[in-house]
């Protein structure tokens, strides 16, 4: 693709079928459009109320389907030319600077984190031009002294990557993944690093397990007596330690080549003072940054998200620096996928629809969100920079001149007073990611979602379903907060950004609001089934058609996007159940939560998600064994909905065999059983997990008995009652 003997650095193409998929999409329409008819003409005397709050859930639907096919309509693909980027740039090349987030060294192990680090610092990048910083919201020494055996383990690891092209540069990672055979040169080099690794990861998990740094080295390295002062996570000064120095000519490794600077940086915390989470964390490393390296690019990765592509930063450059397109691009996200995916992933954690279809479409109308991990920023629009036409990107990094002059020491006394002012990311919102993303966009400019083949950055999904329940409603609390904030994609936006990506931002800002009627369209049908009074049209009505056409078709369409984007088919069956448990429970919470925070009552927290489990959840973890084991409100409400659906499935069974005959309820009933059966087929593990399993990740009996009271009263109330 030429233009004027211009070479672009990277290309952009349309997905194919465009044209088929929007006769599909017209035709389901038609089909969601005469339901609504039918819906507003046939409300019966008998189960009025009912059927009318079926008409509110199915316009619901409709409209929420209309929006999901802003991801649809437009999809484009990204393409790079890093050899063009090479060639035209050579040396010359922008400082980018990497910021790691921890933020407990229990949840998330100092051996993980320094894993991250070190693969990032292995980027295939000119290392005098990357600068790594960690932020570390635990405080720990502990993570610290795994930081300090890293910038010595560095020094073997970064020469090795660079000899033999190592991809996965987690080191972690590399020594279980590698498989092709090796010479043995590199045989040989091979069994040194590794000894090396493990001699390190020794001496990191013997202080973990004694909880203290040893002796020796807090006599050896002074920089310890920084947490002298400290009393606890919430309250010290600011802890800032430059590691490796990339101004110094001696920071350099076995080989003789310079290693990329790293930074350790605990910023102050009072308990007193809000820290705003992981946007606080930023925002401080922007500006502790902003005077040491002032890379003009910022990469943000969370602490369990290793880079397993050491082209990404070249990759991202060819974005950001193309001369024809490149100034409109404030950020490149990358997709986040996960290391811990099993085959059927029983919680849907890998969110492969997303990464494969939904960016993709976003892309097409102005870019996709920018969602924490895998990102690309201009420091710049970043920290608030307005687009205009005439912007041209500025890839000096002056701060290093400026202060190359002063000692690393005064340089760190310096910083420390910096970490605490705000700029950059947005606070108060849990998704400070999405809503910093949209701020951007809302400026004016574009972003780009870049989905190489070989997966740029690996991460942690959590193994338990609470836990993924409590992620879930972290992030349509979020985005359901956008939604009402002055950000809103769903306000009048004059013309800021397109329509088209307005709509694909409320798929995710409307997650929440789902919830309701998600809810009740599992529960009123089915109670209504007890008494026998059918709410959808009988199976001779021709009004069935539509109903029949919309749910089988958009469930094949959506089966086959799931097969295209990777997944097998026992995955999409438990995606179904996890798009079904989320509705009902995290996103029901979020809406909860957000009323009551509106009210003043509440604030929402970040409930940082675990990355390590017990042997025996990981072990059921594998085998994609439903782990629930405590009691929450959530998983009572779970536990309730599918007894409830069991038990009028029992009814209309003993109804068809007892009472008014199977060719009776078959007649009149018929759409109502079968949602009511696939609300039970799709709870199978639940039940399993109620009546019949008795190891830890079970459903406690104190929650059974009291899901079975709940579902029982409801079922006698409204047959009594009604
Ligand atoms: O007070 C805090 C809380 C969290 N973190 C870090 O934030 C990152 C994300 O936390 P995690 O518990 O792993 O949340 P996830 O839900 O997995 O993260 C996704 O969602 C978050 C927003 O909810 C984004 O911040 C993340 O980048 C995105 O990957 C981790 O590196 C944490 O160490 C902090 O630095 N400080
Ligand atoms: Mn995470």
């Amino acid at each position: 693709m030429e233009s004027n003997g211009y070479y672009p650095l990277f290309e952009t193409r349309r997905a194919k079928g465009r044209a088929i998929y929007r006769l599909f999409a017209a035709s389901v329409l038609v089909g969601v459009c005469l339901i609504w008819v039918y819906r507003v003409s046939h409300i019966p005397r008998n189960g009025r109320w009912g059927w009318i709050g079926l008409l509110g859930a199915e316009l619901w639907f409709g409209f929420y389907w209309i929006l999901t096919q802003a991801q649809r309509w437009n999809r484009v693909y990204r393409h790079t030319f890093k050899d063009r980027l090479s060639q035209r740039y050579g040396k010359d090349m922008p400082g980018v600077d990497i910021f790691v987030c921890t933020a407990d060294p229990v949840l998330e192990p100092p051996l993980m984190v320094i894993n991250t680090v070190l693969s990032v610092m292995a980027y295939d990048y000119p290392s005098e031009k990357l600068s790594v910083y960690l932020s570390d919201d635990g405080g720990s020494d502990l993570t610290y002294y795994a930081l300090l055996e890293a910038s010595q383990f560095a020094k073997h690891w970064l020469p090795y990557c660079k000899k033999f092209r190592v991809e996965t540069t987690s080191p972690a990672a590399y020594f279980i993944s590698r498989d092709a055979p090796l010479d043995a040169n590199q045989a040989k080099e091979l069994v040194i690093i590794k000894k090396l690794y493990a001699e390190m990861e020794n001496r990191i998990e013997n202080a973990a397990k004694i909880g203290r740094i040893p002796e020796e080295v807090r006599l050896k390295h002074k920089q310890f007596s920084q947490w002298d002062s400290y009393s606890s996570r919430r309250d010290h000064d600011t802890i800032l330690q430059i590691l490796i120095d990339g101004r110094d000519p001696n920071a350099t490794d076995e080989d003789g080549f310079v290693l990329p600077s790293l930074v350790y940086l605990a910023r102050e915390k009072r308990p007193q003072h809000h820290h705003n989470f992981k946007a606080g964390a930023m925002n401080a490393l922007i500006r502790v940054s902003s005077k040491i390296s002032n890379g003009p690019i910022i990469l943000n990765v969370d602490c369990d998200m290793y880079s397993n592509n050491s082209h990404s930063v070249r990759d991202a450059l060819c974005f950001l620096m193309d001369e024809e397109k490149g100034h409109e691009i404030a950020f490149v996200q990358f997709p986040q996928n996960f290391e811990n995916i099993t085959k059927n992933e029983i919680y849907s954690s890998s969110m492969r629809v997303i990464g494969e279809v939904e960016f993709h479409g976003m892309d097409g109308y102005g870019g996709p969100p920018y969602v924490g991990s895998g990102c690309f920023h201009r420091r710049d629009t970043l920290c608030g920079r307005k687009f205009s036409k005439g912007y041209k990107g500025d890839w000096s990094t002056s701060a290093n001149e400026r202060l190359r002059e002063e000692s690393v020491h005064e340089l760190e006394e310096k910083l420390k007073g910096l970490a605490s002012l705000q700029m950059g990311l947005l606070y108060g919102c849990p998704v400070e990611d999405v809503i910093t993303g949209l701020s951007i966009q809302r400026r004016g400019w574009k972003s780009v979602y870049f989905n190489p083949s070989r997966k740029a950055f690996l991460g942690v999904v959590p193994a338990t379903l609470p836990e993924v329940l409590v992620q879930h409603k972290r992030w349509s609390e979020g985005d359901l907060q956008i939604l009402l904030s002055k950000y809103s994609p769903a306000w009048f936006q004059h013309g800021k950004i397109s329509l088209g990506l307005r709509m694909g931002y409320c798929v995710y800002c409307l997650w929440a609001p789902n919830s309701l009627a998600v809810l009740y369209y599992s529960v009123i049908p089915s109670l209504y089934l007890l008494k026998g009074i059918p709410l959808f049209p009988q199976i001779s009505s021709p009004w069935f058609l539509p109903f029949a056409y919309v749910i089988i078709v958009i469930h094949i369409y959506g089966l086959l996007e799931f097969l295209w984007s990777g997944g097998t088919i026992l995955g999409w069956w438990n995606d179904q159940r996890m798009w079904f448990y989320k509705r009902t429970s995290s996103y029901l919470f979020a809406v909860m939560d957000t009323i009551l925070k509106s009210l003043g009552v509440t604030d929402s927290a970040f409930i940082i998600s675990a990355k390590v489990a017990d042997q025996d959840v990981s072990q059921r973890y594998e085998k994609d064994i439903m782990e629930f084991g405590i009691s929450s409100p959530m998983i009572t409400i779970l536990s309730t909905v599918a007894l409830l659906n069991l038990f009028c499935l029992v009814g209309v069974v003993k109804e068809a065999f007892l009472g008014e005959g199977i060719m009776g309820v078959y007649k009149t009933v018929t759409l109502q059983s079968v949602l009511c059966g696939l609300l039970v087929l799709i709870n199978l593990p639940l039940y399993h997990a109620l009546f019949l399993r008795k190891d830890k990740g079970k459903i406690p009996s104190s929650l059974a008995v009291k899901s079975i009271a709940f579902a029982l009263f409801a079922c006698i109330s409204f047959t009594l009652f009604y």
